[in-house]
């Protein structure tokens, strides 16, 4: 194991000092980035850079990690993956109960014509002594397809998390974003059949993207919708791409997030209703987070002409922004797992409590793993 890394991420904490520490969807570099000393800097306008960690409610402010020092693990080594038990806890009947009557009265406010669709969630509590460091490893293990992170400040929280949602990414000039939504579990086949339900809700998602990129996006295409595992866990997925000039980038994320992938259709009344009525705070939770216009320089070899011998340099802006889901906060000896699931006029409660209960199981599993 690369002590130097991880032994870093180790006396940031215990300096109380604020970090972010992740890996990417199917890579194998992990990356840290410290800042230097306690404060909070706030995201102003996009063309800031660092790593932004932005919560749900995008009136609040996103916070920035200032890029003061990076390092790079080249390598996770590869370890056999804990083999997958399947993990009960016992279910809180007052929560139960509480979520099935917000199910109901989110189903109601369709039907009566409030909105097409919304997204309800919770959270869900656990007394732990599990170390962030061990945790966000185990995550590294179990999760190669998912983005993977541990995120600290002191005066915010610590968050972790296995994404499978990109919001949104920008090379240059080159923009891809995705819908995804519907679950089911995944029972060994690659392609399973999707109810009306799910293609519903997720072709939702995908019309309600195409229409907020509209005339802010050059060029969007739209790829064959297509079943991707995250964990034990299916979803539709439609990726979606196109061109916009980096002073849109603001403008674009701020259409898009939050999504219907995790909010609902139309954008302000649902996340009214979810501000309202879900009872406790999101947070980060389906905020995002990622890394923000990262510049990448390289040196070229087919230099055009007039710049004879002096190497031409070009600058590459890079922004990797993801979606907050299948994560938890960690407080001193508890932590929350925060889950929810997209609802329409098709939804059944008792089925939606379950689809939150299989989401949850992204992180007890990581949890259990670690005690
Ligand atoms: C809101 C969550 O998932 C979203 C992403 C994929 C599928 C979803 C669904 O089927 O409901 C949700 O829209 C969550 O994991 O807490």
């Amino acid at each position: 194991m690369p002590l130097d890394f991880f032994q870093k991420i180790e006396s940031h904490l215990e300096n109380k000092l604020p970090f972010v520490a992740y890996r990417k969807p199917n890579e194998k570099g992990v990356t840290a980035i410290f800042q230097d000393d306690e404060e909070l800097h706030h995201l102003n306008d996009y063309s800031e850079t660092g790593f932004v960690f932005a919560p749900f409610d995008s009136d609040r402010a996103a916070v920035l990690l200032k890029l003061d020092e990076i390092l790079n693990l080249t390598h996770f080594p590869e370890e056999a993956n804990a083999p997958s038990q399947d993990i009960e806890i016992g279910v809180d009947t007052k929560q139960k109960d509480f979520h099935l009557e917000l199910v109901k009265k989110g189903i109601a406010q369709i039907k009566a014509g409030s909105f097409d669709k919304v997204v309800l969630s919770r959270g869900i509590q656990l007394k732990t002594d599990a170390s962030p460091l061990i945790l966000f490893q185990t995550l590294l293990h179990e999760y190669k397809t998912a983005f993977c992170y541990l995120w600290y400040h002191p005066k915010v929280g610590m968050w972790l998390g296995a994404t499978p949602e990109i919001l949104l990414t920008m090379h240059n000039r080159k923009l891809t974003t995705m819908s995804l939504a519907g679950t089911q579990n995944y029972g060994n086949d690659e392609n399973p059949n999707w109810g009306n339900k799910e293609l519903e809700e997720q072709q939702l998602v995908t019309n309600y993207i195409l229409k907020a990129l509209d005339g802010k996006v050059s060029g969007l295409e739209r790829m064959p919708t297509e079943t991707v595992k995250a964990g034990s866990l299916m979803h539709l997925r439609t990726k979606i791409s196109g061109n916009a000039k980096q002073e849109k980038l603001g403008e674009v994320v701020k259409a898009l997030h939050p999504t219907p992938a995790v909010c609902g259709m139309p954008k302000e009344k649902t996340k009214a209703f979810i501000l309202k009525e879900e009872n406790y705070d999101r947070e980060f939770y389906t905020g995002f987070l990622g890394e923000l216009n990262f510049k990448t320089e390289r040196n070229r070899n087919n230099r055009p002409r007039n710049t004879e011998n002096n190497v031409y340099r070009s600058i590459s802006k890079n922004t990797t922004l993801f979606v907050n889901l299948r994560c938890m906060q960690l407080k001193e000896d508890n932590l929350q797992i925060y889950v929810g699931g997209g609802i329409t006029k098709d939804s059944d409660p008792e089925k939606e409590w379950n689809e939150t209960v299989a989401k949850s199981k992204t992180m007890l599993k990581v949890i259990m793993a670690t005690e």
